[in-house]
């Protein structure tokens, strides 16, 4: 049994072009991210994937990186669940403002630690480990039971909410995810072992 689960970030938006703190704001894709999400789907297609069942986000860019995705593997209609368990993590105040502005006012360090640290909250906003606590339940109660029976699962969300669920997969730990990055519309491709553990993980990139 094929238990397939391909996790992607949705295509560069336009506020990640602006550079600006973006969470649960909700701007569309770029132009490049229009195309990075058209590659990502044709990098499927190339390696012969199709699903039973999509998962995205409630914010546009998911969804959009979604149907572009569906679109380019030839199943537009595809049964598709958006959720705001999916959203990106929730940056609170920070939302709006640039990274850069960011740094210059409160530091390097402290702007790190709001990005990538497990349990440090951005001011009105949610860790990385708050962000867990909503992934992986919605994770182990929706999707994860499908990929078990056999239904091939493609789930299209965002850098933050994504790590959450990658932390899981691969057993990061507190202290070894603030390393990890996912890039823009490049697919990670799991299949599972039957006791839900990862057999295998690809990077469709390059
Ligand atoms: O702004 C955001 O919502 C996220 C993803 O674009 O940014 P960061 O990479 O800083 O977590």
């Amino acid at each position: 049994m094929d238990r397939l689960l391909v996790l992607v970030r949705h295509g560069q938006s336009e506020w990640n072009l602006k550079n600006l703190f973006t969470g649960w704001k909700d701007p569309g894709l770029t132009e490049l991210g229009i195309e990075e999400a058209r590659t990502a789907g044709r990098r499927l297609k190339e390696m012969g994937l199709q699903f039973d069942v999509a998962y995205t986000s409630d914010l546009s860019r998911a969804q959009r990186t979604c149907k572009l995705i569906l679109d380019e593997i030839a199943q537009p209609q595809l049964p598709t669940i958006a959720d705001q368990a999916l959203n990106e993590r929730d940056y609170g105040d920070l939302a709006g403002l640039n990274k850069d502005d960011a740094r210059a006012r409160w530091g390097e360090d402290q702007v790190h630690l709001w990005r990538r640290s497990y349990d440090v909250q951005p001011p009105g906003g949610e860790s990385l480990k708050d962000t867990v606590a909503r992934v992986l339940p919605y994770y182990i109660r929706e999707i994860l039971p499908r990929v078990m029976r056999g239904e091939r699962v493609l789930v299209a969300a965002h850098g933050n909410s994504l790590r959450a669920l990658v932390m899981v997969l691969d057993g990061l730990t507190p202290k070894t995810i603030p390393s990890l990055e996912l890039a823009t519309g490049i697919p990670l491709v799991y299949r599972l072992n039957p006791d839900t553990t990862v057999a295998d993980k690809k990077v469709l990139e390059g």
